[in-house]
């Protein structure tokens, strides 16, 4: 991410004793990463990350840090959130919420390969089945509501053709979200922008998923949509790689297998997960905010990816 929000390690130092961490020793701010400022600390237990929300608040953050408590404990691979000694995982710091979280081994990977989208897809099914029974309840909040308010906000910085790709695709969405396909799919809680810079890998075995902080209540088809069309593309064209959908597919239902609506709404999910993250591009690139350290993601490659899954079949799930 950028940094939003400075943090020095004298301001870390007496936030710490709260904390069964020891000393602060060091602290890093992480350069990759758009919404949060995250920070990596080394204490005397060892290396841990730092976030700061710079959009959520203390009423939304305990389901999210909740959620990753709730997935560790059923086995699914996530950072576990450290308590400070009243017991709470969200404290104020520089009067914004903060939480600090375990740091996974490993690192992203950026180019993956078939196994490494079949660990994808393995985990990411393991992971909608393990929430199924997480109690708190709470939305996607870059869903078709968010969608609603944003595009009318990004139409005016838009060349013509981009504003009838827009409009066009939000009457289609607001269609689908009414078909009885859609009423029929599953749901639950879902990570919601499971990217290839979003899980770690040691070689290749996946060590863990993180950056819970867009997950909420939706389709489980819709997660499925956004992580394929991020680990299983052509960088360059947006094109699925049949081979790398075909891995991460038939991982994810030898563990959740998909329905026949779901069967059905599978290219509708696609265009969904292209214009939800077009739509953020776009308002992060138009409407930046100030940070000390911004790698603003380029909104073109989800119009290219959009405009393809518009026009281009593809492949039906198993
Ligand atoms: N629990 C973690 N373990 C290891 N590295 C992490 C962890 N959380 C974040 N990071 C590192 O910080 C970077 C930015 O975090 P991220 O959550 O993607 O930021 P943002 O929420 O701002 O998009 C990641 O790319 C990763 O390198
Ligand atoms: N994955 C999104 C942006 C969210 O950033 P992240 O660093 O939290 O994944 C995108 O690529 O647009």
């Amino acid at each position: 991410m950028a940094v939003f929000t400075s943090v020095s390690l004298d301001d870390l130092g007496p936030w710490m004793t709260q904390f069964p961490l020891g000393k602060a020793l060091a602290i890093k701010g992480i350069a990759s990463g758009i919404e949060n400022s995250n920070f990596f600390i080394t204490t005397e237990a060892g290396e841990y990350v730092l976030t700061i929300f710079e959009n959520l608040d203390f009423e939304q953050l305990p389901f999210y840090l909740k959620l990753m408590r709730h997935l560790a404990d059923r086995g699914v691979l996530v950072p576990a959130p450290i308590a400070n000694a009243q017991g709470e995982l969200v404290v104020a710091l520089h009067g914004k919420p903060a939480a600090i979280v375990s740091k996974l081994d490993g690192s992203s990977q950026m180019a993956p390969q078939p196994q490494h989208c079949a660990g994808v897809g393995t985990m990411l099914a393991r992971m909608h089945i393990a929430a199924r029974d997480f109690s708190i309840q709470q939305p996607n909040l870059r869903g078709l509501d968010w969608w609603r308010v944003t595009a009318p906000v990004v139409l005016p910085f838009l060349s013509d053709s981009n504003q009838q790709l827009l409009r066009d695709e939000m009457q289609y969405q607001e269609a689908f979200a009414s078909s009885a396909e859609y009423a029929a799919f599953p749901r639950g809680p879902v990570h919601a922008d499971l990217f290839r810079n979003n899980v770690m890998f040691d070689g290749e075995r996946l060590t863990g998923f993180f950056d819970f902080y867009f997950a909420g209540c939706d389709t489980w088809l819709f997660d499925v949509a956004v992580t394929v069309n991020d680990w299983c593309i052509d960088l360059d064209s947006g094109a699925l790689d049949l081979t790398r959908v075909d891995a991460m597919l038939q991982a994810y239902q030898a563990v959740r297998p998909f329905s026949d609506e779901e069967h059905r709404g599978w290219q509708a999910m696609l265009r969904a997960a292209a214009l939800r993250f077009w739509l953020s591009r776009l308002y992060d690139y138009h409407l930046p905010r100030d940070a000390e350290m911004l790698t603003p993601h380029d909104p073109g490659h989800f119009e290219r990816i959009l405009r393809l899954r518009t026009t281009i079949a593809a492949p039906e799930l198993p």
